[in-house]
């Protein structure tokens, strides 16, 4: 195995976490090791229930069981090899390192890492390590007020730099914030920093950078309140009922108003939020209602974590050169990388905060080399200083509580530690000298995950996918190890080796750097999820061996002579030429890992000596067997996934169908109350016409009948002379309006009559009153003519006849426009009456 070491990108370490409460049944046993090859470097998994199942044998660097205490993880791992080789003690820029954590969600990874309440992580250890060993070494802007200026003239990735003071200040007090400038004194923990060598004064910190974020002073006095890892470990003693969903969107809260104890944006960041409502929307899946801000606060130094001590432990560092400490933090979330030192941005439109993804891209002064551009970057003088960045970096980290972890981290977190190194005194042959140096980055992964298990939903099952995505593609690099092609892939695998190969430009010919050193430590539960852990397990460990069960009805198929159960090695190259190289490729993906990396060619090792053709056919197909088998599990995993997702989808599609079932009924009922409101105005507007029309008829019939009834009446009695006064008076009205009817009609038949009287003759057009004497008409007509002479007599006879008829009703005209002025006895109203119906009689043969 040791041989394995020169070739491998990973130093692969398995750390088992300690069995929590109830567990499922154990699956994972460490191998005994053999007396000259401790400590313990191999594993066998045994599927759980399934005794048909290949069991799986693995190998690591090295094997760290339950009862590895965080220094044992720490001094095994070599992280103070990794440090030395950042400072470079014997001179050039040194070698990058990277410190990661891989493992399904809830094995232990963030815990391996950044430590618990009383434990601290890899990451603080080393950071104590590297300013240990930097001693006095080390610069900060206090001393050198031009180092902030040189580092940003030197970063060739675009960052912004900051000064830890005046960053810390921005993070920790917001003196520029209107509510809270005047009333508070700058919280202990800042006095911590200022009180540290090398702080700013007062007035350089007001003029510090814009704000970034402020805790209230009673937060950041609190020295009993638990850090991140305290809450985390909260959660997870309260662990949410299956079925939680996390609370994924930020800032809701902020939008919808909720009051907060402190309107520092750390204490209501995306994450704590999530953190606190992970545990109550258990039940409701994806909630966006306002929730309890948590009181997740930033700790002063003293809180944190001071076990275990590494205080002896020192690495060596470059006697002729001088140091910087520059910091930055960010995270890799859907494939998008997130500056955790940049506040988020408040969206105009949105109103939503939110980061601006930055890119992983060559700059104009790094054309050979990809880095994250645009980040925040913070030089740091102190080890405290160093940790409360990593504290505000960790605020902003994406977790969510899911059903694997109530603390689950939901983005892959970088922690970046450049240490710059220069010549003492800056200088160089007298010039001032460039700024190089290395970086050790630490990465804790987010958690593979099976969304059947975790129980997540929405937008965390899209970030599960992804997450899983990214890690599979993580996978394929790790069993290449040495084939750089398929880094690219995703974001994660680009960051993770984009350092792992020495360039092969003319630029890095000119400033050659080494490729990085990085260790991996695989977490695991031995108790959790069998198949999720397998699987991370298939494609993190150094070597591979799988035994396969007898099968009675596969392996009779294929030979009938009995044999004995095959092995099947994927182990350290010793010379044996790959027999079947085909390994696991999940459906959609090309498999191009036919030509394996040495140390994970798959070797055969026959189970004894003289073996023949039907052995090593029995065995190739136990090979296959064992292919197919991880392909079934893989196509399980993707079928769990898209079964939930199905399965949400259809949720979500019928309570869709509810809602507007639901909408349709309720906008039904408002029209049909809206109808019948209509309806019945319509009936009291119809109701209300209808009356006064039957009362308009009632009355005019009324009418009718009394004129009838007076008209028989008058008939019957011969005269009027018993009528008294007052019939009489209405008898004349209605004769007056009979008397005036007549009058229009005769008018009207007057106009017709003149009408046709004016259209005989073209020259008789003339009004009638107009014209002279029939002399003076005969005069005017043409005198020579017979025909002329005998139709102007016609007409003049004719005119003669209308005249007469003219006079007849002119004269009867002025007997009914004087009913009046004389007698207005009711008897000569009758006559006139009768005599209208004569009139009537020539009118008709007049026409
Ligand atoms: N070695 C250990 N000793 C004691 N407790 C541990 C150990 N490893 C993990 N734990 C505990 O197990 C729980 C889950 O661990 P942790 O949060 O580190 O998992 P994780 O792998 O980071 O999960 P995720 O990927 O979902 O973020 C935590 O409460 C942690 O404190």
């Amino acid at each position: 195995m040791a041989s394995q070491k020169s070739h491998n990108l990973f130093q692969v370490y398995l750390r088992l976490r300690p069995a929590q409460g109830t567990q499922g049944e154990r699956f994972l046993a460490v191998e005994e090791p053999e007396a000259h090859d401790f400590p313990p470097k191999h594993i066998t998994l045994n599927p759980p229930n399934d005794r048909r199942r290949a069991v799986e044998k693995f190998a690591f660097t090295q094997v760290f069981e339950e009862d590895a205490s965080q220094l044992d993880v720490f001094h095994c791992t070599n992280v103070a090899g990794l440090v030395e080789g950042v400072l470079a003690p014997h001179g050039g820029d040194g070698t990058d390192a990277l410190l990661a954590t891989l493992g399904v969600t809830g094995s232990g990874k963030t815990h391996t890492i950044l430590g618990s309440r009383s434990q601290r992580g890899l990451t603080q250890l080393a950071l104590d390590v590297i300013f240990r060993s930097l001693g006095r070494n080390i610069l900060n802007c206090t001393s050198d007020p031009t180092l902030e200026y040189s580092i940003s003239a030197s970063d060739a990735s675009e960052a912004t730099i900051f000064t830890a003071a005046s960053f810390l200040d921005s993070v920790y007090a917001d003196p520029a914030a209107p509510l809270r400038s005047s009333t508070r004194a700058p919280t202990p923990m800042l006095d911590d920093v200022f009180s540290m060598p090398g702080a700013f004064p007062r007035s350089r910190r007001l003029a510090s950078p814009k704000s970034v974020r402020a805790v209230s002073r009673e937060d950041s006095v609190a020295p009993d309140t638990p850090p991140l890892w305290d809450l985390r470990e909260q959660s997870s003693r309260a662990a949410p009922p299956q079925g939680s969903a996390p609370l994924v969107h930020s800032r809701i809260q902020r939008l919808q108003g909720q009051k907060s104890p402190a309107k520092h944006f750390m204490t209501s960041t995306a994450s704590i939020r999530k953190k606190a409502t992970a545990k109550q929307d258990s039940l409701q899946g994806e909630s966006v209602g306002p929730t309890p801000t948590p009181s997740r606060r930033l700790h002063r130094p003293s809180a944190f974590p001071q076990q275990p001590d590494v205080s002896s432990l020192s690495v060596s560092s470059d006697p002729s050169a001088e140091y910087a400490v520059v910091i930055s933090m960010y995270e890799v979330y859907n494939d998008r990388i997130f500056d955790l030192l940049t506040p988020p941005i408040k969206s105009v439109a949105t109103k939503e905060y939110r980061r601006r993804p930055l890119l992983f891209k060559s700059t104009e002064a790094s054309p050979d080399r990809k880095l994250v551009a645009g980040l925040r970057k913070v030089v740091c003088g102190t080890l405290n200083q160093a940790l409360m960045v990593l504290e505000a970096g960790l605020h902003e980290r994406r977790v969510a509580g899911t059903g694997s972890n109530s603390v689950s981290s939901r983005s892959h977190g970088f922690f970046c530690v450049e240490v710059k190194k220069r010549p003492k005194n800056g200088r160089r042959n007298g010039y001032e000298a460039p700024w190089g140096g290395s970086a050790l980055t630490i990465v804790d992964l987010a958690g593979s995950e099976r969304a059947r298990d975790a129980k997540t939903a929405g937008a965390t099952l899209a970030e599960a996918g992804k997450i899983n995505e990214s890690l599979m593609y993580l996978g394929q690099c790790l069993q290449m190890q040495s084939d750089a092609v398929n880094k690219d892939k995703c974001k994660l695998t680009e960051l993770l080796f984009s350092n792992s190969f020495p360039s092969a430009s003319a630029y890095s010919a000119a400033r050659h750097r080494n490729p990085q050193k990085a260790v991996m430590i695989v977490a695991a539960d031995p108790h959790g999820d069998f198949n999720a852990t397998s699987q991370i397990l298939r494609y993190s460990a150094l070597a591979r061996e799988v035994t396969v069960p007898r099968i009675p009805s596969i392996t009779q198929t294929i030979l009938t002579a009995p044999v004995t159960s095959p092995t099947l090695s994927y182990a350290s190259p010793v010379g044996s030429p790959p027999l079947h190289s085909r390994p696991f490729s999940p459906p959609g993906m090309s498999s191009n890992c036919t030509q394996l990396s040495p140390n994970l060619e798959r070797t055969f090792s026959p189970g004894s000596p003289g073996s023949d053709v039907h052995r090593t056919t029995m065995e190739v197909a136990a090979l296959e067997i064992a292919r197919l088998s991880e392909e079934l599990d893989y196509l399980r995993q993707a079928l769990d996934t898209e079964r939930s997702a199905r399965q949400e989808a259809e949720a979500h599609l019928l309570s869709m169908e509810d809602r507007m079932l639901e909408l349709e009924q309720a906008i039904r009922e408002d029209c049909v109350i809206e109808f019948e409101r209509r309806l019945e105005i319509e009936m009291a507007r119809w109701r209300a016409n209808m009356q006064v029309e039957m009362e308009r008829g009632e009355e005019h019939w009324g009418r009718k009948i009394e004129v009838f009834e007076r008209t028989m009446g008058g008939a019957a009695n011969g005269t009027g002379d018993e009528m008294d006064d007052e019939g009489c008076e209405n008898k004349e009205n209605v004769l007056m309006e009979d008397i005036n009817e007549e009058n229009e009609r005769l008018r009207r038949d007057n106009e017709i009559l003149r009408r046709e009287l004016a259209c005989m003759s073209p020259t008789k057009r003339i009004p009638l009153q107009e014209r002279g004497s029939d002399a003076s008409l005969a005069k005017s007509s043409h005198p020579g003519s017979p025909r002329v002479g005998r139709s102007k007599a016609n007409a003049i006879a004719d005119e003669g006849n209308l005249r007469r008829k003219l006079e007849n009703l002119r004269v009867s005209d002025e007997g009914v426009l004087r009913p009046s002025s004389g007698s207005t006895s009711p008897k000569k109203m009758r006559k006139l009456t009768t005599k209208r119906w004569d009139t009537n009689a020539d009118d008709d043969d007049l026409f």
